[in-house]
């Protein structure tokens, strides 16, 4: 099985390039947030849980987000592999993803960091922000977005540096270059 982490900041292309990894290879993709945002408009308990959290630009509590992705990733018998888009986001996640995987006889084959300077990341999600509607895409939750990727989930580069799965991507340029540089990494393993 593949288990490709795609990892960057908001605005990155996690969600754009994932799709097409979707269709090229014929994976599962496992994105925590859409799975967030489906539970508010479904108004679960889960979901109202969650809104609190995405509103103030913050991440939804370790344990929580674990329990959730297990129980999506276990929802894909007999898969291709699968991409884990947005998740995980702490080091505490990226441990519990190695058991959680361990468990299963799994490991992720690849962690592929899309690196976007910040200026670009900023006009991409207020972009998206008035296209698509999305929440917390305005320019105040954004920058708290951008603290909290800071802080809390840019320690994931070494940490996958260290456990030898990280692959740099440039994730500025046209979405077809950045997706030939993907699957030339995908292809090599
Ligand atoms: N290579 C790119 N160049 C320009 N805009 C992009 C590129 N990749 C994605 N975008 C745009 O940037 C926004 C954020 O992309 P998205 O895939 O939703 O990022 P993420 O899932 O990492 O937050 C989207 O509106 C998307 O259309
Ligand atoms: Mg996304």
């Amino acid at each position: 099985m593949l288990n490709i982490v795609i990892f960057g900041a908001p605005g990155s292309g996690k969600g754009t390039q994932s799709a097409r990894i979707v269709e090229k290879y014929g994976l599962n993709h496992i994105s925590t947030g859409d799975v967030l945002r489906a539970e508010i408009k479904n108004g679960t308990e889960l979901g109202k849980t969650a809104k609190g959290y995405i509103d103030n630009g913050q991440l939804i509590p370790d344990a929580l987000m674990i329990d959730i992705l297990a129980s999506v990733f276990d929802s894909f018998k007999d898969s291709k592999g699968v991409i884990f888009d947005g998740f995980p986001r702490t080091i505490a996640q990226a441990e519990a993803l190695k058991e959680m995987l361990k468990v299963r006889g799994q490991e992720v084959s690849i962690m592929l960091d899309l690196e976007v300077p910040e200026d670009e990341l900023m006009t991409r999600l207020i972009k998206r922000g008035q296209e698509s509607g999305r929440a917390d895409d305005n320019e105040e939750t954004i920058k708290k977005r951008l603290v909290v990727y800071h802080s809390q989930t840019a320690p994931l580069i070494d940490w996958y540096k260290n456990d030898g799965k990280y692959c740099h991507i440039n994730g500025l340029g046209s979405m077809d270059g950045i997706f030939a540089d993907i699957c030339s990494a995908i292809d090599k393993l």
